[in-house]
């Protein structure tokens, strides 16, 4: 898989993990959870036995793709079969995939329960269950469908707990599954990654996507993710950008899977640079080149702060996050500081004319790039033409004019989102409900 050495958690959590070990392992975004879990889990697999002997659960149909395709890696040579299991999918499908004797399985709560009712699932003989972004897993929106998960599999079997987060009230909660479980963290301070560079801009509501705007064309991101509050905030969002000229599609849970699927393609392929999404998007998606996160709406949970800017920094890579609080949130923020153990730099909002010299810069550099490749014979005829009618100065001129994109105004309709509501608790996990709401 071209990995050259084990990361951090990968290093600490599988020979553990080997050994057959409960364990719950906390590590930063993009540091290789997948594999950590992955790895010891796929060696453990009988590959000749045909019935299920693994089983991996995550929160969202995109991250159980993933993490299927990724185990399936792992597994290649050994002949590991891993099918992936999730809502939006035709079940009949679904199904007869199930007869095929796959070895792992790796499936949403909902999904996974339908199958058990239907008893085209069997949780017999598992030996390895993995919890993907445990916290979420048991918390208060998917923990009465893990227990109902985890009563039909055998009492005699190994259980393996990952995020980047774990709130102390959900471990706590975490324990009543597990068999003296090995813990493996990180520090306290280092919960986000330190390659990602993060700052917030104070702005008012209606400030919000003239300034997104704006940091978009002075930043030129390769990649974005844009994460609103709600459903409609998502379209509302993505349709706005698309009006101003951006390459920008919304993922959220109304959307068909086969929707889902063809825009988080459209994402990973870089056929579009923008992707604004709700939390649905918040954890475990690997997506290479994602170079810029911006919470538009601050996040509800400062967990998912956590995760919604791990889309970027990941594996070695460095990243930018942007945050924009509303005056009514920054207790909010606070809240978010207090769990990620740092403040976050308050910048200044950039204005017109700085974004215009970054485009500038932007316009002058792309020339120069285009001109350091070579490959112009074409073109450069199209210049010996054209400089017996202008000099030369004049021509670059008019090119540099021509590439610099100018700050569209084209007026667009966001409904205001209400501030979020200060808790009361400092923790008010589990006092909520929150599954269907991305
Ligand atoms: N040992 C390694 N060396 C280099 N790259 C690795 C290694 N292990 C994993 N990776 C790569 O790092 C990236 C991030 O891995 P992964 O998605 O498992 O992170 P994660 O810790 O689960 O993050 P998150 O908390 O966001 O879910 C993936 O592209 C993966 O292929
Ligand atoms: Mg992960």
């Amino acid at each position: 898989m071209g990995f050259e050495e084990a990361t951090p958690i990968q290093a600490e959590a599988i020979p553990l993990a080997l050994k057959g070990q409960d364990l719950i392992g906390q590590a930063q975004t993009g540091t290789g959870k997948t594999a950590a879990f992955g790895i010891p889990m796929i060696e453990g697999i009988q590959a000749h036995a045909n019935h299920i002997q693994g089983l991996v659960i995550t929160p969202t149909r995109e991250l159980t793709i993933q993490v299927a395709e990724e185990l399936n890696r792992i597994g290649e040579f050994k002949k590991v079969k891993v099918l992936p299991v999730y809502g939006g999918q035709d079940i009949n499908r679904q199904i007869k995939a199930l007869k095929q004797y796959p070895q792992v399985i790796v499936g949403t709560p909902g999904r996974l329960l339908d199958h058990l009712r239907r008893k085209t699932l069997r949780l017999a003989h598992i030996r390895h269950v993995v919890l993907d972004e445990a916290d979420e897993m048991l918390n208060m929106g998917f923990i009465d469908d893990i227990t109902a998960i985890l009563e039909q599999c055998p009492q005699e079997k190994q259980t393996l707990l990952f995020s980047a987060t774990m709130p102390e009230p959900i471990k706590e909660l975490a324990l009543r599954f597990m068999q003296n479980p090995a813990e493996v963290k990180i520090k306290v301070k280092q919960v986000t990654v330190p390659l990602i560079e993060q700052y917030y801009l104070e702005v008012q509501e209606k400030q919000k996507f003239d300034i997104l705007c704006r940091l978009l064309d002075l930043e030129s991101p390769e990649l974005a993710i844009v994460f609103g509050r709600t459903k409609r905030r998502v379209d509302e969002l993505s349709e706005a950008l698309k009006r101003r000229g951006y390459l920008a599609e919304g993922i959220h849970g109304d959307l068909s899977q086969a929707r889902r699927d063809q825009v988080i393609n459209l994402f990973r392929t870089g056929s579009i640079d923008i992707l604004v999404a709700t939390d649905v998007a918040a954890r475990g998606l690997d997506i290479q080149g994602v170079t810029h996160v911006c919470n538009f709406d601050i996040p509800q949970d400062p967990e998912n702060y956590v995760h919604r800017i791990g889309r970027t920094g990941r594996a070695g890579q460095t990243g930018k996050a942007i945050t924009f609080v509303v005056p009514r949130e920054l207790d909010h923020l606070k809240t978010i500081e207090h769990l990620i153990r740092r403040k976050l730099e308050k910048k200044r909002i950039p204005t017109i004319s700085e974004v215009l010299k970054g485009r500038q810069q932007a316009a002058m550099e792309r020339l120069l790039r285009v001109a350091e490749e070579g490959d112009l014979q074409v073109f450069q005829r199209m210049a010996q033409a054209l400089l017996e009618e202008q000099d030369s100065v004049t021509l670059v001129a008019a090119a540099l004019k021509l590439l610099t994109k100018e700050p569209d105004q084209t007026p667009v309709r966001l409904t205001a989102e209400a501030p979020l509501q200060v808790k009361k608790k400092k923790y008010a996990h589990g006092m909520k409900r929150r599954k269907h709401r991305q």
